[in-house]
């Protein structure tokens, strides 16, 4: 009887000690706002140069941008951050930006996230969930 109730008891905190922890925001996971702001600095200080996407950030505040977007990305990424700025459509609208253009912000962020040892798993789901915005970003 001992035996069985102690092999109760130890059946019991090992199934305590072995429950899954709960997965982290990916917020956390990426690296938190410290990692987010780099992404996006980097990021637009390359779309901003790049021949390639640089008309669209003619006149454009970067500083103020940059701040915009490193908000934007913590709240899509679960962080407790407070994004004022307008929608993806309305904030795009008037840029008349192409899917060619769209196609090489990603491949910057992309990137800037493999250089910034950002995990694949993490850089994936941050992928996955901007990917959808594409048809509220692009106009053409
Ligand atoms: C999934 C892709 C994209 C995301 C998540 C994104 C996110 C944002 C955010 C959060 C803002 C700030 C809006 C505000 O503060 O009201 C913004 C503005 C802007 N975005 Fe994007 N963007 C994306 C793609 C692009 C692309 C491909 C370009 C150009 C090549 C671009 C160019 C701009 C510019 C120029 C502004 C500033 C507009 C202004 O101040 O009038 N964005 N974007």
């Amino acid at each position: 009887m001992r035996f069985f109730v102690l092999t109760m008891i130890t059946a019991l905190c090992l199934g305590c000690v072995a429950q899954p922890k709960p997965e982290a925001a990916l917020f956390q996971r990426i690296g938190g706002a410290p990692m987010l702001t780099r992404i996006s600095n980097q990021t637009l200080d390359i779309v901003s140069k790049d021949p390639r996407t640089s008309r669209s950030f003619e006149g454009v505040k970067m500083k103020t941008l940059k701040e915009s977007l490193s908000n934007f990305l913590c709240v899509k990424t679960g962080g407790a951050c407070v994004y004022e700025g307008e929608t993806m459509k309305k904030s795009h609208a008037d840029l008349h930006i192409t899917t060619a253009e769209f196609e090489v912000m990603v491949d910057v962020l992309r990137e800037r996230l493999d250089a910034n040892g950002v995990g694949t798993k993490e850089k994936n789901e941050l992928l996955k969930i901007l990917a959808p915005m594409k048809r509220d970003v692009v106009s053409n």
